[in-house]
Formats: structure tokens, C-alpha cells, sequence
């Protein structure tokens, strides 16, 4: 009991999601003496389902995040029929005996009628009832604050993340790109097989949103914004993160990718939405600056640019995506490094 107290709290003390998944995976392979545990998504790629591991442990060793970088889309969930039927009848869990003969043990999230994470217990004896009775009793503890935190990083309006999540993941992904340029150079080739790929930061502003709001009025103006965070959620991929920042203003940040596909990725958006039919207010419009991230430089200086990107978007037409550092390439804009501030010229 002692030790299901001290997983407890040690589970309820993260404010983190990340680190939410360590502590459950520890505390449900110490009880249950398991070989093995892992934590994973259940994704869906062109109409497969794959399951993709976020974090791990083994008997005996400490509990680690996996690197979903480079993989591939993940394990097809098609190997497991008896993971598929217990998504299809709604279960709480599922058992089956490996090839290997190691028995698993699989206990989907339910948020309502959705799991879309999975919890993976192997062992190479059956799991008896009262393991199974602990583990479901853990993974409800988990899910309620899996709910908890989800609360708290999300704008009330919309769903999409918040202001403050940003804050968080932009210092992480500032300090994994550190950490990828601190590499010693024999770790250098993942960096190097990434060629131009880099980091990207969106800011999204809606044009005139204040006439939507006079013509139409408040409510309209808030299901136009629901409607352009769901676009916003179908035109970028799983791995970028979209984020509402208050009033009209959304921010995205694009993982790892080349120049051109972050201009692709950005301009498949601002046409979804300009072809969108919004119920009675018809066609609304997006104006969107971008700039890449770097590493040195803070969140505020590069919210700060992709900004001043955005504001020549407006003032040249409206309804379009403009790059800053083409801008600033091209004499439109210019790098003020002193105080981090670029003027038109
Ligand atoms: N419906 C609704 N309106 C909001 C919300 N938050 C801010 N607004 C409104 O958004 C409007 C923003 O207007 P402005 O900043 O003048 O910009 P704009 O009319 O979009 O013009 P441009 O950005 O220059 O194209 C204001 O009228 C705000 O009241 C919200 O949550 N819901």
C-alpha cells in the first residue's frame, strides 16, 4: 500500500504530460511486476491505425520518453485483433499472448467514447485479477488527471492550446535545439540528414474581425473562430501545435521542416480558410507572418518578428502569408538587432 501511496503522489505532483506518462508507466510496472510497460498514442495515418510509443520502462531500468523524431508512423494496430475488438466493444482492457509467449496487457484511455492513448503491460506469467484491479484503478487516476491538465492548457473557446502552453513548449523546443547544436560532432548526422529543416513560428491574425462582429454580432464572431481553429487543426500536421492567444490572434509552431513546405504547409491554410463557406458571414480571411526559429534568440524577439511580418501582410492587401526573413532578405523590412525591433523601411 506504501508503495501505491508514494506512486500516487508522485503522479498527481506533475504539471507536465510528459512526465505525467513516466510516473504512470513506473507505478503500473512496480505493481504489477511486470516485464515491461509502455504509454502510447493511437494515431491514424491515411485511414490506418498505428500505435506509437511515447514512453517506456523495463524491469529493472529507469523509465525513459521515446524520441518520435524519426520514426515511422508506428506499430499498425491491425497486429493486435484483440486491441482492435476491445476499441470496437468499448473495454476497459484486453489480454493476448504474444509469439513470443510473453502475455500483454493493453488498457485504452476512454475520454468519453474516444481513446486515442493506450497503456501496454507485458509479462511473461498471466496477469492475475488483482494486478489487473490495481493497474484499472491507476489508469483511472491518470485519466481524470490527464483531464485536469488538458483544462489547463486549453483556451475555453476554442479547445486549442493556450498562451501559457506556449510558453512552456517554445523554452522546451528552445532547449532541445540547443542541445542538438551542443552535440559532439560524431552525434552530428541526424542533424545533418535534416539539411534545411527547421522550426517555425506562425502568427494568424483574422482580417476585419471587427465588421464580423458589427455586422453579425458576438456569437457569430465566436463560432468564426471555432470554425478557423478547426481549419487550423486539419491544414497542419499531428506534429505542429496550434495555439489560441486571445481575441483573433492564433499562433502555430511547425516542427522540423524545409523553407518551401513551411510556405506550402502555411498558404494550404490561408486557402481552406478563404474558401470556406462560414455560415451567414460568408468568406472571412486570414493575414499570417512566419519566421523561422532560432535558438538564440527569445520567444519574444521571435514572436516579435514573425509579428512584424504579419503587419506587412495587413498592409500590403490582407489575405496572405509573408516569410520575415524574406522580407528582411529583401530590403522590405529591416533587422534592428539592438533593440530586436524591425521597421519598414
Ligand atoms: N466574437 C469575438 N470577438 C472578439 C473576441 N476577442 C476579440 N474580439 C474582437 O476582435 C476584434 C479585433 O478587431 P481589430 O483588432 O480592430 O482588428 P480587425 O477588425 O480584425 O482588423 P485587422 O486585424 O486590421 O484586419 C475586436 O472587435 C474585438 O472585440 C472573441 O473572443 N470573440
Amino acid at each position: 500500500m506504501d508503495s501505491l501511496l508514494k506512486h500516487m503522489v508522485d503522479m498527481t505532483g506533475h504539471r507536465d504530460h510528459a512526465m505525467l506518462d513516466i510516473s504512470v508507466i513506473s507505478a503500473v510496472q512496480e505493481l504489477a511486476g511486470a516485464a515491461q510497460a509502455r504509454i502510447m498514442s493511437i494515431v491514424s495515418v491515411s485511414g490506418q491505425q498505428y500505435l506509437r510509443a511515447r514512453a517506456s520502462i523495463e524491469k529493472g531500468c529507469e523509465a525513459r520518453l521515446e524520441d518520435v523524431v524519426d520514426g515511422g508512423p508506428g506499430e499498425p494496430l491491425a497486429i493486435h485483433p484483440e486491441l482492435i475488438s476491445c476499441l470496437a466493444e468499448h473495454r476497459s482492457h484486453a489480454e493476448a499472448c504474444g509469439a513470443d509467449g510473453m502475455r500483454l496487457l493493453w488498457l485504452p484511455i476512454w475520454f468519453g467514447d474516444k481513446a486515442s492513448t493506450c497503456l501496454e503491460i507485458r509479462n511473461d506469467q498471466p496477469f492475475c485479477n488483482d494486478a489487473i484491479h490495481t493497474v484499472s484503478g491507476i489508469v483511472g487516476v491518470y485519466r481524470n488527471f490527464q483531464n485536469l491538465l488538458d483544462y489547463s492548457e486549453r483556451d475555453s473557446l476554442t479547445g486549442l492550446l493556450n498562451r501559457k502552453t506556449f510558453d512552456d513548449q517554445m523554452k522546451r523546443m528552445l532547449h532541445s535545439a540547443h542541445e542538438q547544436d551542443l552535440r559532439l560532432p560524431g552525434q552530428m548526422e541526424r542533424r545533418q540528414l535534416h539539411g534545411t529543416e527547421k522550426q517555425w513560428l506562425a502568427v494568424v491574425d483574422v482580417d476585419h474581425f471587427k465588421a464580423v462582429n458589427d455586422k453579425f454580432g458576438h456569437l457569430y464572431g465566436d463560432e468564426v473562430l471555432i470554425l478557423i481553429a478547426n481549419l487550423m487543426q486539419t491544414s497542419f500536421r499531428s506534429q505542429d501545435r496550434v495555439f489560441r492567444f486571445g481575441g483573433e490572434e492564433f499562433v502555430v509552431l511547425l516542427r522540423s521542416t524545409t523553407p518551401e513546405n513551411a510556405w506550402k504547409i502555411i498558404e494550404r491554410f490561408r486557402t481552406n480558410v478563404e474558401n470556406h463557406d462560414f455560415p451567414q458571414v460568408g468568406r472571412v480571411t486570414v493575414s499570417v507572418g512566419f519566421v523561422s526559429i532560432n535558438a538564440y534568440e527569445s520567444p519574444v524577439v521571435t514572436l516579435g518578428h514573425a509579428d512584424q511580418a504579419l503587419y506587412y501582410a495587413k498592409s500590403s492587401g490582407r489575405n496572405r502569408a509573408c516569410h520575415y526573413d524574406d522580407l528582411v532578405s529583401h530590403g522590405v523590412l529591416k533587422k534592428v538587432t539592438s533593440n530586436d525591433i524591425a521597421e519598414f523601411f
